[in-house]
């Protein structure tokens, strides 16, 4: 019997080593140009999850010498004011970068709202300008989970070209783009969705998986290609013997005895997401100002 164990990629300890990279490079700016990065969170309703998750990252943005401007709109808001809100922040020199928290009333269109933020703010990466500037391997603001991702992997391997690498979920938010990513480090990639014929026939090819399906331990351990380097996006708060635990889009435990290397769920890719918004929110000051991109923190 092998007993061998993957090792943990620590998602946790890398986010908060870029959170200090991130943190000198606000004190440079601030020293050479007198500029501090503006970043404005916009959270429309109450959503309790949503409201910790956005506490979160202002506390961050403090800690990384930023400043944070919340705002919040009440659930019953109307999409006019909040496209009035965007586009002050657009025009506001003092915010850098803009992010609305997602998802948004079901009375409002979530697109539209994106495509209102100037792209050069789009700290999240989610406007199609950035999308089509990502999937054309010219410079974009990068979505925060696939740049987080992609850091994990790159310090995991070094170069990634050649490598067969499979994202399962085709989100426009998650899988997609990191699809691109990894296309532009030259893997051979696949995406698998919710019509893909056989998962595990794919799952089992792939040395590099990443899952962001949205679905609770979709994935189960021996489906692995033995040696594979694992990142599990999902984030699902499920119950497991009456109590509430949170688990990942992939069979945890199963799945580090046959991995190479996986990320655990929490500890893993959500901390990478914080961070990588904040090395974004850092990236699109720095193009504000004609100020040099640290190359560590950019895809
Ligand atoms: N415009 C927009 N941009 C986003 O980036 C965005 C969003 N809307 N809406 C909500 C989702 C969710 N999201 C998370 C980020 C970090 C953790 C995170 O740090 N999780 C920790 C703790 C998990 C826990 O204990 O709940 C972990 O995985 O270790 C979780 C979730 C960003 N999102």
């Amino acid at each position: 019997m092998c007993s061998a164990r993957a090792d943990i990629i620590d998602g946790k300890a890398f986010a908060a080593t870029l959170r200090q990279k991130v943190a000198a490079q606000v004190a440079r700016l601030k020293a050479e140009y007198g500029i501090v990065p503006g970043l404005a969170v916009v959270l429309v309703g109450e959503d309790p999850a949503s409201t910790v998750y956005v506490r979160n990252k202002e506390r961050m943005t403090a800690e990384v010498g930023m400043n944070g401007h919340a705002f919040r709109l009440p659930a019953h808001a109307s999409e006019a004011e909040l496209l009035d809100l965007v586009r002050q922040l657009n025009a506001d020199s003092a915010i850098h970068g803009i992010l609305v928290q997602l998802p948004l009333p079901a009375h409002m269109d979530a697109r539209k709202v994106i495509n209102t933020i100037n792209p050069e703010k789009d700290v999240d990466g989610f406007h199609v300008v950035n999308a089509g500037l990502l999937a054309t391997g010219q410079e974009a603001m990068v979505p925060c989970t696939p740049l987080g991702c992609l850091m994990l992997l790159r310090d995991r391997l070094g170069s990634l070209a050649g490598y067969k690498a499979l994202v399962v979920g085709a989100s426009n938010i998650v899988g997609k783009p990191m699809a691109q990513l990894l296309l532009a480090e030259k893997c051979t990639v696949s995406i698998a969705h919710s019509r893909t014929r056989d998962l595990e026939a794919e799952v089992r090819q792939a040395e590099i998986l990443v899952v962001a399906a949205g679905r609770a331990e979709l994935i189960p351990g021996d489906w692995i290609k033995p040696g594979a380097v694992v990142i599990d996006v999902g984030i699902n708060r499920i119950e497991r013997d009456g109590k509430p635990v949170l688990v990942g889009d992939v069979a945890f435990e199963q799945a580090v005895r046959v991995a190479g290397a996986i990320t655990p769920v929490p500890g893993g890719v959500g901390p990478m997401t914080i961070a990588c918004l904040l090395a974004n929110a850092l990236t699109a000051c720095c193009r504000a100002v004609g100020a040099s991109e640290p190359a560590e923190l950019v895809a």
